[in-house]
């Protein structure tokens, strides 16, 4: 595939909303290409609970001497892509409705944006990658050759993160699942910076009726005929 992005790594974007698919998505097209993975929402959500919400009341100058602390690194740790904030790895432990909330809340911050952002296009500049979140194709990487923007009904959403959650053994109700949801796609979708939405040139794959494998095929069949058009 042609040179892109960054320093001529090649880059795919997932963007879209709660509950969708983009992490499982992203990991498998990843695995499948032979390349990087990173979960731009586990950054929002491991600093929104190391800094927690009080972040949105730091002065401008509290939240940049903050950043100067702050790293991240992606490593490569058998197949996997292991995401480390301050030098520690992330757990499990991101992996709730509370921190989903959190997240959202430190992430309409315009400074943490860009703090983040440029972690973010560093990691890229590094090496090709399949990277997820909400603006990765309107923001982060415009130039990726391959932008994916994943929706479904926030019901279908909900009870993929209902079945995720029980699955764990977290104690959650649908209905306050589909609330969360609801609310974190208002708060994505409408807040000032970097709101969520596909980029003019995105593939928006609506996989409300489509199963795992039915959405990756359709990912795959994408990269094939961008792969196609540049030979
Ligand atoms: N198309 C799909 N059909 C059914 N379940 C799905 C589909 N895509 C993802 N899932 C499941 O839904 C849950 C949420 O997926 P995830 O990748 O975490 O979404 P996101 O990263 O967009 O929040 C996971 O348990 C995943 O296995
Ligand atoms: N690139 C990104 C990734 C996440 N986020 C924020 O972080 C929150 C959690 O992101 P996430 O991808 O982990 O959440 P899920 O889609 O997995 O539920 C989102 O609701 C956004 O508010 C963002 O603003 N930009």
């Amino acid at each position: 595939m042609r040179e892109f992005a960054g320093k001529g790594n090649f880059i795919v974007t997932i963007d879209g909303p709660a509950g969708v698919g983009k992490s499982t998505l992203a990991k498998r097209l990843a695995k499948h290409l032979g390349i990087a993975y990173l979960d731009t929402g586990a950054m929002y959500r491991s600093l929104a609970l190391h800094a927690g919400a009080g972040v949105a009341d730091l002065s401008d100058a509290e939240m940049r001497e903050m950043f100067t602390a702050y790293s991240y690194a992606l490593k490569k740790e058998d197949d996997q892509y292991a995401l480390y904030f301050n030098g520690k790895k992330i757990g499990e432990e991101i992996r709730t409705e509370k921190a989903g909330r959190l997240a959202s809340v430190v992430a309409k911050i315009p400074e943490v944006r860009k703090a983040l952002q440029k972690f973010q296009r560093e990691i890229g500049e590094e090496t090709a990658l399949v990277a997820e979140g909400r603006d990765m194709g309107t923001v982060v990487f415009p130039y990726a050759p391959v932008k994916f923007f994943l929706d479904a009904r926030p019901e279908v959403r909900a009870k993929r993160r209902y079945d995720e959650l029980t699955g764990k053994g977290q104690q959650e109700k649908y209905e306050d699942i589909l609330q969360n949801i609801i609310a974190r796609d208002e708060q994505d979708r409408n807040r000032a910076a970097d709101p969520l939405a596909p980029h003019e040139n995105a593939i928006i794959v609506d996989t409300s009726e489509l199963d795992i494998e039915g959405v990756f095929q359709e990912l795959v069949r994408h990269c094939q005929i961008v792969a196609a058009g540049d030979k």
